[in-house]
Protein backbone atom coordinates (compact mmCIF):
# COMPACT_ATOMS: atom_id res chain seq x y z
CA UNK A 1 0.00 0.00 0.00
CA UNK A 2 1.54 3.14 -0.98
CA UNK A 3 1.72 6.42 1.64
CA UNK A 4 -0.54 8.13 -0.69
CA UNK A 5 -3.10 5.48 -0.12
CA UNK A 6 -2.89 5.07 3.30
CA UNK A 7 -2.91 8.80 4.05
CA UNK A 8 -6.02 9.69 1.83
CA UNK A 9 -8.41 8.24 4.71
CA UNK A 10 -6.89 10.86 7.06
CA UNK A 11 -7.01 13.99 6.46
CA UNK A 12 -10.20 15.92 8.34
CA UNK A 13 -12.55 17.96 6.02
CA UNK A 14 -13.24 21.34 7.27
CA UNK A 15 -16.41 20.79 9.25
CA UNK A 16 -14.88 17.80 11.30
CA UNK A 17 -15.59 19.06 14.86
CA UNK A 18 -14.41 17.78 17.80
CA UNK A 19 -17.39 16.67 18.93
CA UNK A 20 -17.23 13.57 17.58
CA UNK A 21 -20.01 13.94 15.74
CA UNK A 22 -20.95 11.25 12.48
CA UNK A 23 -20.04 11.67 9.34
CA UNK A 24 -16.85 12.62 10.59
CA UNK A 25 -15.33 9.95 8.31
CA UNK A 26 -14.22 11.62 5.06
CA UNK A 27 -14.56 8.94 1.87
CA UNK A 28 -10.84 7.54 1.45
CA UNK A 29 -11.25 7.90 -2.24
CA UNK A 30 -10.69 11.89 -1.49
CA UNK A 31 -7.41 13.58 -3.04
CA UNK A 32 -5.17 14.87 -0.51
CA UNK A 33 -3.81 18.03 -0.95
CA UNK A 34 0.46 18.11 -0.05
CA UNK A 35 1.44 20.94 -0.21
CA UNK A 36 4.78 21.87 2.14
CA UNK A 37 4.03 23.28 5.50
CA UNK A 38 6.71 25.38 6.98
CA UNK A 39 7.31 24.59 10.54
CA UNK A 40 6.92 27.80 13.26
CA UNK A 41 8.02 27.33 16.44
CA UNK A 42 6.12 30.43 18.48
CA UNK A 43 8.00 30.11 21.71
CA UNK A 44 4.50 29.16 23.06
CA UNK A 45 4.36 25.86 22.03
CA UNK A 46 3.20 23.34 23.60
CA UNK A 47 4.63 19.55 23.06
CA UNK A 48 1.46 18.34 20.85
CA UNK A 49 1.96 21.61 18.93
CA UNK A 50 5.48 21.12 17.87
CA UNK A 51 4.65 17.21 17.24
CA UNK A 52 1.77 17.92 15.01
CA UNK A 53 3.51 20.55 12.82
CA UNK A 54 6.81 18.40 12.58
CA UNK A 55 4.92 15.87 11.23
CA UNK A 56 2.56 17.94 8.84
CA UNK A 57 5.54 18.96 7.31
CA UNK A 58 7.49 15.86 7.31
CA UNK A 59 4.30 14.15 5.96
CA UNK A 60 4.41 17.22 2.73
CA UNK A 61 7.90 16.28 2.46
CA UNK A 62 7.42 12.20 2.47
CA UNK A 63 7.05 10.41 -1.18
CA UNK A 64 3.34 9.91 -1.61
CA UNK A 65 4.40 6.83 -3.54
CA UNK A 66 6.60 5.53 -1.17
CA UNK A 67 5.67 1.71 -0.02
CA UNK A 68 4.78 1.58 3.54
CA UNK A 69 4.70 -1.94 3.87
CA UNK A 70 8.32 -1.56 3.55
CA UNK A 71 8.40 -0.89 7.45
CA UNK A 72 12.31 -0.80 7.81
CA UNK A 73 13.05 1.39 4.87
CA UNK A 74 10.13 3.61 5.60
CA UNK A 75 11.44 4.01 9.85
CA UNK A 76 14.76 5.22 7.86
CA UNK A 77 13.42 7.54 5.29
CA UNK A 78 11.11 9.11 8.37
CA UNK A 79 14.20 9.15 10.83
CA UNK A 80 16.28 10.86 8.45
CA UNK A 81 13.66 13.75 7.52
CA UNK A 82 12.56 13.87 11.34
CA UNK A 83 16.42 14.80 11.87
CA UNK A 84 16.49 17.19 9.12
CA UNK A 85 13.50 19.02 10.18
CA UNK A 86 14.23 19.58 13.48
CA UNK A 87 18.08 21.04 12.56
CA UNK A 88 16.53 23.27 9.72
CA UNK A 89 13.54 24.94 12.22
CA UNK A 90 16.57 24.86 15.07
CA UNK A 91 14.01 22.79 17.43
CA UNK A 92 15.46 22.04 20.39
CA UNK A 93 14.52 18.85 21.97
CA UNK A 94 15.91 16.39 24.96
CA UNK A 95 17.37 13.32 23.70
CA UNK A 96 13.94 11.17 25.05
CA UNK A 97 11.75 14.14 23.64
CA UNK A 98 13.35 13.56 20.38
CA UNK A 99 12.95 10.05 20.26
CA UNK A 100 9.49 9.77 21.54
CA UNK A 101 8.43 12.48 19.14
CA UNK A 102 10.12 10.26 16.54
CA UNK A 103 8.29 7.19 17.64
CA UNK A 104 5.07 8.71 17.66
CA UNK A 105 5.32 10.26 14.30
CA UNK A 106 6.17 6.91 13.01
CA UNK A 107 3.29 5.39 14.63
CA UNK A 108 0.69 8.16 13.30
CA UNK A 109 2.20 7.15 10.08
CA UNK A 110 2.97 3.57 9.85
CA UNK A 111 0.31 2.47 13.02
CA UNK A 112 -2.31 3.13 14.80
CA UNK A 113 -1.22 6.36 16.56
CA UNK A 114 -1.38 7.10 20.43
CA UNK A 115 -2.90 2.86 20.41
CA UNK A 116 0.47 2.05 19.13
CA UNK A 117 2.70 1.62 22.17
CA UNK A 118 -0.83 -0.13 23.97
CA UNK A 119 -0.89 -2.45 20.83
CA UNK A 120 2.91 -3.42 21.25
CA UNK A 121 2.99 -4.04 25.63
CA UNK A 122 2.18 -7.66 25.64
CA UNK A 123 1.48 -7.09 29.07
CA UNK A 124 -2.15 -5.23 28.20
CA UNK A 125 -4.38 -7.78 27.11
CA UNK A 126 -7.81 -4.74 26.42
CA UNK A 127 -7.07 -1.36 25.64
CA UNK A 128 -10.12 0.87 25.71
CA UNK A 129 -11.09 3.96 24.70
CA UNK A 130 -13.52 6.65 25.79
CA UNK A 131 -13.67 9.68 23.41
CA UNK A 132 -10.12 11.68 22.76
CA UNK A 133 -8.74 11.79 26.67
CA UNK A 134 -9.52 8.54 28.07
CA UNK A 135 -7.61 5.33 27.53
CA UNK A 136 -7.82 2.88 29.88
CA UNK A 137 -6.02 -0.70 29.71
CA UNK A 138 -5.95 -4.18 31.15
CA UNK A 139 -3.09 -5.52 32.94
CA UNK A 140 -3.48 -8.31 34.92
CA UNK A 141 -7.08 -8.52 35.17
CA UNK A 142 -7.12 -4.85 36.47
CA UNK A 143 -8.12 -1.36 34.27
CA UNK A 144 -5.73 1.60 35.35
CA UNK A 145 -6.02 4.51 33.07
CA UNK A 146 -3.09 5.52 30.64
CA UNK A 147 -1.58 9.07 30.21
CA UNK A 148 -1.73 8.82 26.85
CA UNK A 149 -4.57 10.84 24.50
CA UNK A 150 -5.55 11.83 20.89
CA UNK A 151 -5.73 15.26 19.68
CA UNK A 152 -9.14 15.70 19.60
CA UNK A 153 -12.13 13.54 18.33
CA UNK A 154 -11.23 13.62 14.45
CA UNK A 155 -7.97 12.21 15.61
CA UNK A 156 -9.97 9.12 17.07
CA UNK A 157 -11.89 8.77 13.90
CA UNK A 158 -8.90 8.49 11.66
CA UNK A 159 -7.25 5.92 13.43
CA UNK A 160 -10.83 3.94 13.38
CA UNK A 161 -10.95 4.92 9.57
CA UNK A 162 -7.18 3.54 9.23
CA UNK A 163 -8.67 -0.02 11.32
CA UNK A 164 -11.78 -0.30 9.62
CA UNK A 165 -11.53 0.83 5.61
CA UNK A 166 -8.51 -2.02 4.56
CA UNK A 167 -11.36 -4.37 5.54
CA UNK A 168 -14.11 -2.57 3.28
CA UNK A 169 -16.02 -1.61 6.34
CA UNK A 170 -17.55 1.74 6.86
CA UNK A 171 -18.63 3.83 10.36
CA UNK A 172 -21.05 6.10 10.05
CA UNK A 173 -24.08 7.41 11.36
CA UNK A 174 -25.96 5.02 9.27
CA UNK A 175 -23.95 1.69 10.65
CA UNK A 176 -22.30 3.55 14.31
CA UNK A 177 -20.76 0.45 15.69
CA UNK A 178 -18.71 -2.13 13.86
CA UNK A 179 -17.18 -5.02 14.58
CA UNK A 180 -13.67 -5.48 13.17
CA UNK A 181 -10.03 -6.81 13.01
CA UNK A 182 -6.46 -5.29 13.03
CA UNK A 183 -4.04 -7.29 11.29
CA UNK A 184 -2.47 -9.12 13.80
CA UNK A 185 -5.70 -10.51 14.65
CA UNK A 186 -7.17 -8.26 17.37
CA UNK A 187 -10.66 -7.84 18.39
CA UNK A 188 -11.60 -4.28 17.88
CA UNK A 189 -15.04 -2.79 18.58
CA UNK A 190 -15.93 0.64 17.46
CA UNK A 191 -19.07 2.64 18.44
CA UNK A 192 -19.19 6.54 17.81
CA UNK A 193 -21.56 9.55 18.29
CA UNK A 194 -24.32 9.91 18.35
CA UNK A 195 -24.52 6.92 19.72
CA UNK A 196 -21.86 7.39 22.29
CA UNK A 197 -22.25 10.33 23.78
CA UNK A 198 -18.54 10.41 25.30
CA UNK A 199 -16.75 10.45 21.18
CA UNK A 200 -15.84 7.64 19.77
CA UNK A 201 -15.22 4.65 21.12
CA UNK A 202 -12.98 1.96 20.95
CA UNK A 203 -12.25 -1.47 22.76
CA UNK A 204 -9.80 -3.73 21.35
CA UNK A 205 -9.53 -7.57 22.45
CA UNK A 206 -5.56 -7.69 22.08
CA UNK A 207 -4.57 -11.09 20.31
CA UNK A 208 -2.68 -13.02 22.70
CA UNK A 209 0.76 -13.74 20.59
CA UNK A 210 1.51 -16.21 22.99
CA UNK A 211 -1.57 -18.34 24.18
CA UNK A 212 -2.46 -19.07 28.04
CA UNK A 213 -1.55 -22.70 28.26
CA UNK A 214 -2.44 -25.53 30.33
CA UNK A 215 0.37 -24.81 33.27
CA UNK A 216 -0.18 -20.97 33.43
CA UNK A 217 -4.17 -21.84 34.25
CA UNK A 218 -2.81 -23.88 36.66
CA UNK A 219 -0.01 -21.81 38.27
CA UNK A 220 -2.77 -18.61 37.89
CA UNK A 221 -5.27 -20.66 40.22
CA UNK A 222 -7.79 -20.59 37.57
CA UNK A 223 -7.86 -24.49 37.54
CA UNK A 224 -6.48 -27.28 39.55
CA UNK A 225 -4.29 -30.00 38.01
CA UNK A 226 -6.95 -32.68 39.17
CA UNK A 227 -9.85 -30.84 37.35
CA UNK A 228 -7.28 -30.19 34.31
CA UNK A 229 -6.13 -34.31 34.36
CA UNK A 230 -10.50 -34.78 34.71
CA UNK A 231 -11.09 -32.28 31.48
CA UNK A 232 -8.28 -33.78 29.52
CA UNK A 233 -9.89 -37.24 29.91
CA UNK A 234 -13.31 -36.24 28.90
CA UNK A 235 -11.69 -34.41 25.83
CA UNK A 236 -10.14 -37.52 24.81
CA UNK A 237 -13.16 -39.66 25.70
CA UNK A 238 -15.21 -37.10 23.15
CA UNK A 239 -17.28 -35.81 25.47
CA UNK A 240 -19.55 -32.71 24.46
CA UNK A 241 -18.29 -29.72 26.27
CA UNK A 242 -20.22 -26.09 26.52
CA UNK A 243 -17.71 -23.81 28.25
CA UNK A 244 -19.97 -20.67 29.41
CA UNK A 245 -19.04 -17.26 31.59
CA UNK A 246 -19.76 -13.68 31.33
CA UNK A 247 -17.95 -11.21 28.90
CA UNK A 248 -14.43 -11.98 28.86
CA UNK A 249 -14.12 -14.33 31.73
CA UNK A 250 -11.50 -16.38 29.71
CA UNK A 251 -14.51 -19.20 28.24
CA UNK A 252 -11.93 -18.63 24.73
CA UNK A 253 -8.72 -19.64 26.64
CA UNK A 254 -10.13 -22.32 28.37
CA UNK A 255 -11.79 -23.72 25.22
CA UNK A 256 -8.41 -22.93 23.45
CA UNK A 257 -6.59 -25.46 26.06
CA UNK A 258 -9.04 -28.00 26.21
CA UNK A 259 -9.03 -27.72 22.52
CA UNK A 260 -5.26 -28.93 22.91
CA UNK A 261 -5.72 -32.20 24.54
CA UNK A 262 -7.46 -33.19 20.95
CA UNK A 263 -5.22 -36.71 20.04
CA UNK A 264 -3.55 -35.02 16.62
CA UNK A 265 -4.85 -37.50 14.14
CA UNK A 266 -8.01 -36.24 14.21
CA UNK A 267 -9.91 -33.76 12.15
CA UNK A 268 -11.33 -30.75 13.45
CA UNK A 269 -13.24 -28.43 11.63
CA UNK A 270 -13.20 -24.75 13.98
CA UNK A 271 -15.93 -22.35 13.22
CA UNK A 272 -15.96 -18.40 14.45
CA UNK A 273 -17.02 -15.03 14.26
CA UNK A 274 -13.03 -14.13 14.22
CA UNK A 275 -11.02 -16.31 14.42
CA UNK A 276 -9.34 -16.55 18.30
CA UNK A 277 -8.67 -20.26 18.48
CA UNK A 278 -4.76 -20.97 18.01
CA UNK A 279 -5.42 -24.95 17.79
CA UNK A 280 -1.16 -26.73 18.16
CA UNK A 281 -3.00 -29.84 15.55
CA UNK A 282 -1.31 -30.12 12.43
CA UNK A 283 -5.34 -30.81 10.77
CA UNK A 284 -7.60 -28.13 11.36
CA UNK A 285 -9.85 -25.95 9.21
CA UNK A 286 -10.66 -22.51 10.31
CA UNK A 287 -13.95 -20.97 9.38
CA UNK A 288 -14.91 -17.81 10.11
CA UNK A 289 -18.57 -16.26 9.69
CA UNK A 290 -18.32 -13.20 7.55
CA UNK A 291 -20.76 -10.06 8.70
CA UNK A 292 -22.98 -8.06 5.53
CA UNK A 293 -21.22 -5.83 2.89
CA UNK A 294 -21.59 -2.42 2.81
CA UNK A 295 -24.98 -2.89 0.87
CA UNK A 296 -25.83 -5.33 3.31
CA UNK A 297 -25.40 -8.56 1.25
CA UNK A 298 -23.02 -11.25 1.71
CA UNK A 299 -23.77 -12.44 5.29
CA UNK A 300 -22.54 -16.19 6.36
CA UNK A 301 -23.69 -16.98 9.53
CA UNK A 302 -21.80 -19.93 12.78
CA UNK A 303 -25.71 -21.22 11.31
CA UNK A 304 -25.00 -21.46 7.66
CA UNK A 305 -21.18 -23.11 8.71
CA UNK A 306 -22.11 -25.17 11.38
CA UNK A 307 -24.14 -26.87 8.44
CA UNK A 308 -21.72 -26.83 6.00
CA UNK A 309 -19.21 -28.37 8.69
CA UNK A 310 -21.23 -31.55 8.65
CA UNK A 311 -20.07 -32.20 5.42
CA UNK A 312 -16.76 -32.07 5.59
CA UNK A 313 -16.32 -35.16 7.42
CA UNK A 314 -15.14 -33.42 10.59
CA UNK A 315 -14.08 -35.45 13.64
CA UNK A 316 -14.91 -32.64 15.72
CA UNK A 317 -16.88 -29.30 15.35
CA UNK A 318 -15.35 -26.63 17.50
CA UNK A 319 -17.89 -23.39 17.56
CA UNK A 320 -16.04 -20.51 19.41
CA UNK A 321 -19.34 -19.16 20.65
CA UNK A 322 -23.13 -20.08 20.01
CA UNK A 323 -25.09 -16.82 20.44
CA UNK A 324 -27.96 -17.68 18.08
CA UNK A 325 -30.19 -20.26 16.56
CA UNK A 326 -26.70 -21.65 15.74
CA UNK A 327 -27.33 -23.68 19.14
CA UNK A 328 -30.02 -25.97 17.37
CA UNK A 329 -27.79 -26.69 14.71
CA UNK A 330 -24.55 -27.39 17.38
CA UNK A 331 -27.25 -29.54 19.73
CA UNK A 332 -27.97 -31.59 16.36
CA UNK A 333 -24.50 -32.24 15.28
CA UNK A 334 -23.48 -32.85 18.63
CA UNK A 335 -26.53 -35.57 19.07
CA UNK A 336 -25.82 -36.89 15.42
CA UNK A 337 -22.06 -38.62 15.89
CA UNK A 338 -20.42 -35.82 16.09
CA UNK A 339 -19.56 -36.37 19.79
CA UNK A 340 -16.47 -34.21 21.64
CA UNK A 341 -17.47 -31.00 20.14
CA UNK A 342 -17.21 -27.83 21.84
CA UNK A 343 -18.23 -24.95 22.09
CA UNK A 344 -18.80 -21.51 24.63
CA UNK A 345 -21.76 -19.70 25.75
CA UNK A 346 -22.67 -16.56 27.56
CA UNK A 347 -24.24 -17.07 30.63
CA UNK A 348 -24.29 -16.44 34.36
CA UNK A 349 -24.41 -19.87 35.39
CA UNK A 350 -24.22 -23.41 34.62
CA UNK A 351 -28.17 -23.50 34.53
CA UNK A 352 -28.34 -20.27 32.98
CA UNK A 353 -26.28 -21.96 30.49
CA UNK A 354 -28.82 -24.43 29.57
CA UNK A 355 -31.79 -21.67 29.79
CA UNK A 356 -29.70 -19.32 27.14
CA UNK A 357 -29.18 -22.74 24.87
CA UNK A 358 -33.20 -23.40 25.05
CA UNK A 359 -33.91 -19.71 23.89
CA UNK A 360 -31.00 -19.89 21.13
CA UNK A 361 -32.81 -22.85 19.95
CA UNK A 362 -36.13 -21.37 19.90
CA UNK A 363 -34.86 -18.55 17.47
CA UNK A 364 -34.33 -21.32 14.85
CA UNK A 365 -37.90 -20.78 14.51
CA UNK A 366 -38.91 -24.94 14.54
CA UNK A 367 -41.63 -24.47 16.63
CA UNK A 368 -40.56 -26.84 18.79
CA UNK A 369 -42.02 -27.76 21.80
CA UNK A 370 -40.04 -27.23 25.17
CA UNK A 371 -39.56 -30.13 26.07
CA UNK A 372 -37.96 -31.35 23.12
CA UNK A 373 -35.51 -28.60 23.20
CA UNK A 374 -35.06 -29.91 26.64
CA UNK A 375 -34.41 -33.27 25.81
CA UNK A 376 -32.15 -32.12 23.28
CA UNK A 377 -29.76 -30.41 25.15
CA UNK A 378 -29.74 -33.14 27.92
CA UNK A 379 -28.99 -35.65 25.49
CA UNK A 380 -26.56 -33.75 23.63
CA UNK A 381 -24.31 -31.79 25.99
CA UNK A 382 -22.42 -33.89 28.83
CA UNK A 383 -20.74 -31.09 30.73
CA UNK A 384 -20.89 -27.40 31.14
CA UNK A 385 -17.79 -25.93 32.73
CA UNK A 386 -18.31 -22.33 34.33
CA UNK A 387 -15.87 -19.51 34.48
CA UNK A 388 -15.82 -16.14 36.02
CA UNK A 389 -14.04 -13.20 36.14
CA UNK A 390 -13.60 -12.60 39.48
CA UNK A 391 -13.61 -9.39 41.75
CA UNK A 392 -9.33 -9.24 42.15
CA UNK A 393 -9.67 -9.61 38.27
CA UNK A 394 -8.63 -13.19 38.40
CA UNK A 395 -10.80 -15.69 35.90
CA UNK A 396 -11.58 -19.21 37.59
CA UNK A 397 -13.30 -22.05 36.67
CA UNK A 398 -16.16 -22.16 39.37
CA UNK A 399 -18.02 -24.88 38.72
CA UNK A 400 -17.77 -28.14 36.47
CA UNK A 401 -21.02 -30.02 36.55
CA UNK A 402 -22.78 -33.12 34.29
CA UNK A 403 -25.88 -32.88 32.29
CA UNK A 404 -27.70 -36.31 33.98
CA UNK A 405 -31.00 -37.01 32.38
CA UNK A 406 -34.30 -35.34 32.63
CA UNK A 407 -36.94 -35.40 35.40
CA UNK A 408 -40.06 -34.23 34.39
CA UNK A 409 -39.26 -31.10 32.33
CA UNK A 410 -36.58 -29.89 33.90
CA UNK A 411 -32.77 -30.88 32.97
CA UNK A 412 -30.92 -32.41 36.00
CA UNK A 413 -27.16 -31.65 36.59
CA UNK A 414 -25.05 -32.57 39.32
CA UNK A 415 -22.03 -30.38 40.34
CA UNK A 416 -18.30 -32.72 39.74
CA UNK A 417 -16.17 -29.71 41.05
CA UNK A 418 -17.17 -26.54 42.10
CA UNK A 419 -14.97 -23.41 43.23
CA UNK A 420 -14.84 -22.82 47.22
CA UNK A 421 -14.04 -18.99 48.17
CA UNK A 422 -12.75 -19.21 51.87
CA UNK A 423 -11.42 -15.76 51.83
CA UNK A 424 -10.91 -12.43 50.29
CA UNK A 425 -7.56 -11.31 51.56
CA UNK A 426 -5.41 -7.81 49.90
CA UNK A 427 -7.28 -7.49 47.88
CA UNK A 428 -7.14 -11.30 46.43
CA UNK A 429 -10.05 -13.76 45.95
CA UNK A 430 -8.95 -17.06 48.58
CA UNK A 431 -10.32 -20.35 47.57
CA UNK A 432 -9.99 -23.78 45.61
CA UNK A 433 -11.78 -25.79 43.04
CA UNK A 434 -12.50 -28.72 45.00
CA UNK A 435 -14.22 -31.97 43.86
CA UNK A 436 -17.95 -33.16 45.27
CA UNK A 437 -17.34 -36.31 45.82
CA UNK A 438 -19.43 -37.64 42.97
CA UNK A 439 -18.39 -39.17 39.73
CA UNK A 440 -19.93 -38.94 36.66
CA UNK A 441 -22.06 -40.92 35.13
CA UNK A 442 -20.46 -41.08 31.80
CA UNK A 443 -17.18 -42.78 33.44
CA UNK A 444 -17.86 -45.57 31.64
CA UNK A 445 -17.11 -44.04 28.37
CA UNK A 446 -13.97 -42.24 29.55
CA UNK A 447 -12.82 -45.36 30.59
CA UNK A 448 -13.92 -47.31 27.60
CA UNK A 449 -11.05 -44.94 25.89
CA UNK A 450 -8.90 -46.24 28.12
CA UNK A 451 -8.44 -44.05 30.34
CA UNK A 452 -7.95 -44.74 34.28
CA UNK A 453 -9.32 -41.72 36.12
CA UNK A 454 -8.10 -42.26 39.75
CA UNK A 455 -11.10 -41.91 42.63
CA UNK A 456 -9.27 -39.45 44.26
CA UNK A 457 -9.67 -36.72 41.69
CA UNK A 458 -13.63 -36.92 42.55
CA UNK A 459 -12.49 -36.64 46.19
CA UNK A 460 -13.20 -40.27 46.63
CA UNK A 461 -10.92 -42.54 48.59
CA UNK A 462 -9.71 -45.38 45.96
CA UNK A 463 -10.74 -48.36 46.82
CA UNK A 464 -8.51 -51.46 47.24
CA UNK A 465 -8.82 -54.13 44.38
N1 LIG B 1 -7.34 -18.00 33.27
C1 LIG B 1 -6.97 -16.78 32.92
N2 LIG B 1 -6.14 -16.07 33.69
C2 LIG B 1 -5.78 -14.82 33.34
N3 LIG B 1 -6.20 -14.18 32.23
C3 LIG B 1 -7.03 -14.85 31.44
C4 LIG B 1 -7.47 -16.17 31.74
N4 LIG B 1 -8.31 -16.57 30.77
C5 LIG B 1 -8.38 -15.55 29.90
N5 LIG B 1 -7.63 -14.51 30.29
C6 LIG B 1 -7.51 -13.21 29.62
O1 LIG B 1 -8.78 -12.59 29.71
C7 LIG B 1 -9.15 -11.97 28.50
C8 LIG B 1 -10.47 -12.54 28.03
O2 LIG B 1 -10.28 -13.90 27.71
P1 LIG B 1 -11.19 -14.68 26.67
O3 LIG B 1 -11.18 -14.00 25.35
O4 LIG B 1 -10.78 -16.09 26.73
O5 LIG B 1 -12.62 -14.47 27.35
P2 LIG B 1 -14.07 -14.76 26.77
O6 LIG B 1 -14.90 -15.16 27.95
O7 LIG B 1 -14.00 -15.71 25.64
O8 LIG B 1 -14.47 -13.31 26.27
P3 LIG B 1 -15.76 -12.83 25.44
O9 LIG B 1 -16.96 -13.13 26.24
O10 LIG B 1 -15.55 -11.35 25.32
O11 LIG B 1 -15.68 -13.55 24.12
C9 LIG B 1 -8.01 -12.22 27.53
O12 LIG B 1 -7.21 -11.07 27.53
C10 LIG B 1 -7.26 -13.39 28.13
O13 LIG B 1 -5.88 -13.34 27.86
Amino acid sequence: MSLLKRLSGEVSTPNNHQDGGAGMLRSPSTPVKRVPTPVQPTGTDTYQDLKSRVQAKLLSTLDPSMDVTKVAEVRRTIQELFEQILNEENIVLSRPERARMYEQIVAEILGFGPLQPLLEDDTITEIMVNGARNIYVERRGKIQRVPLSFEDNDHVMRIIERIVAPLGRRVDESSPYVDARLPDGSRVNIVIPPISLVGPVITIRKFARNPITVDQLIQFGSITPEAIQFLDACVKARINIVISGGTGSGKTTLLNVLSGFIPPDERIITIENAAELQLRQEHVVTLESRPPNIEGRGEITIRQLVINALRMRPDRIIVGEIRDEAALDMLQAMNTGHDGSMTTCHSNSPRDTLARIETMTMMAGMDLPSRAIREQIASAIDLVIHQERMRDGTRKVVSISEITGMEGEVITMTDLFVFEQTGYENGKVIGRLRPTGLRPKFMEKIESAGIHLPPSIFGMMERRR
